[in-house]
Formats: structure tokens, C-alpha cells, sequence
């Protein structure tokens, strides 16, 4: 029997995240942009985002969302490293999310008391997280890493842990992520491409929305 114990932060990113069925992961290069995108993914019933620190928009991105949309909870993505994960918490981020794992980014993450979704694409690397009490991570990169073969060979010894796979998942394959048993959510850039944004065609994105809201599971 396995006996992991979820930290209270890793319990917080599973209150976040549990409930958000699709996770977009934005790329946003014009601050000017973030409302808008924003407010269609909203519109369409996604409201928790993860804007990627890959652009130098992000934290401007983050700052007018968290203004202008209280309805949206913000993830910081792309973290990798102590400074970005404080620049996260200090710009209001209510979680944060890696592709991986470093031993410096999850003492950052305590430090700083940030809820963190780390990063896991081997039964090793989940091992090593869940012994420090995240029993939530994100599998990435989920398909190239073994998609869902992978995740239901590691539902059986590690049940406990549950993913967020994100790489390489669109509408199309989304639904058999979802329904199996040890995957919360998913992430993915699908429902904001980069055409449509810089189109600015918001009305797509918010189709693209809709249809990402319609893959949770009915009760
Ligand atoms: O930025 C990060 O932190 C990442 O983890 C890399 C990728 O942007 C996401 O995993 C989305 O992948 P796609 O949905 O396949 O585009």
C-alpha cells in the first residue's frame, strides 16, 4: 500500500486544478492582447489560465488579467528558476507550473509558499515528487513521453498521483486523457493558437473554449 501524504500546497493546486477539466497554456507576446484572450476563454467556460514566462508580455499579461478579470485564476508557466517562481507569487499568481523539477524550484515554491504544479515524465521523477508531497504534477511532455500508455502503466503502482498531462494534447485526444483514472485535467495551447490570437479573432477562441468546457465529465 503506498502512503503518501499531500502537502497543503499540493492540496491547493489539487483544489485549482481538479476543477478546471483544460488548462490553456497562453503565449502572449502583446500585453495588449491578455484581456481580450483572456476574457474569450472565459466566455467559453475556461477561467483557470496558465500564462507561459516565456514572452517578456508575461508578467504584463498577468498584471491586467488579474485586474480586469477577477473571475480568472492565474498560474504562472514555464517557471524555471527561484526568481521567476518569487516574480509569480509577488504578481498575484495563485499557482505555478513547470516542466519539470529541480531540487532548487521546489524549495523556492516552499519558500515562497507558492502552490506548485511540478513537472514528471517517469515513475522516478513522480516518486521522487510525491515523496515530498506532490500528489499533483504535470506529465510533460505527455504525448512524446508516452501519453496514455504511460499514464495507465503508472496508475496502477502510484494511484495516488494525480496528472495534468500537457504536450501534444488537442480536442481530438483530450476526451481518452481525461476519462482515464488518474489524469485531473489536462493542459494545452490548443484552444489559443497563434494564428487566432494574433487575428485577435477572440470569437474563435472562445468556440474553442466552449468546446474544451464540453469535455467535463458529467456527473
Ligand atoms: O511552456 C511550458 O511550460 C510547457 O510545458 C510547454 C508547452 O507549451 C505546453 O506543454 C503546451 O504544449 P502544447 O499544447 O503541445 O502546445
Amino acid at each position: 500500500m503506498t502512503s503518501y501524504t499531500p502537502s497543503p500546497l499540493s492540496r491547493r493546486v489539487a483544489e485549482v486544478i481538479d476543477a478546471a477539466v483544460v488548462i490553456p497554456v497562453l503565449v502572449v507576446h502583446n500585453p495588449a492582447q491578455a484581456v481580450p484572450l483572456a476574457e474569450a476563454l472565459a466566455k467559453g467556460g475556461l477561467t483557470v489560465l496558465e500564462i507561459t514566462l516565456r514572452t517578456e508580455a508575461a508578467f504584463a499579461a498577468i498584471e491586467a488579467i488579474a485586474r480586469t478579470l477577477p473571475e480568472v485564476t492565474l498560474g504562472a508557466g514555464t517557471v524555471l528558476n527561484r526568481q521567476q517562481m518569487q516574480q509569480a507569487a509577488d504578481h498575484g499568481c495563485r499557482f505555478a507550473v513547470s516542466p519539470g523539477a529541480t531540487p532548487a524550484l521546489l524549495a523556492a515554491a516552499e519558500a515562497v509558499g507558492m502552490p506548485f504544479l511540478p513537472g514528471a515524465a517517469s515513475a522516478s521523477e513522480a516518486m521522487v515528487l510525491a515523496e515530498r508531497g506532490y500528489l499533483r504534477q504535470k506529465l510533460f511532455p505527455a504525448e512524446a513521453a508516452g501519453g496514455m500508455a504511460l499514464l495507465k502503466s503508472l496508475a496502477e503502482p502510484l494511484p495516488q498521483i494525480g496528472f495534468c498531462p500537457t504536450g501534444g494534447i488537442d480536442l481530438a485526444r483530450a476526451p481518452a486523457y481525461l476519462a482515464l483514472k488518474n489524469v485531473v485535467c489536462v493542459g494545452g495551447s490548443w484552444v489559443a493558437p497563434k494564428d487566432a490570437v494574433e487575428a485577435c479573432d477572440w470569437k474563435r477562441i472562445e468556440k474553442l473554449a466552449a468546446e474544451a468546457t464540453a469535455l467535463r465529465p458529467q456527473a
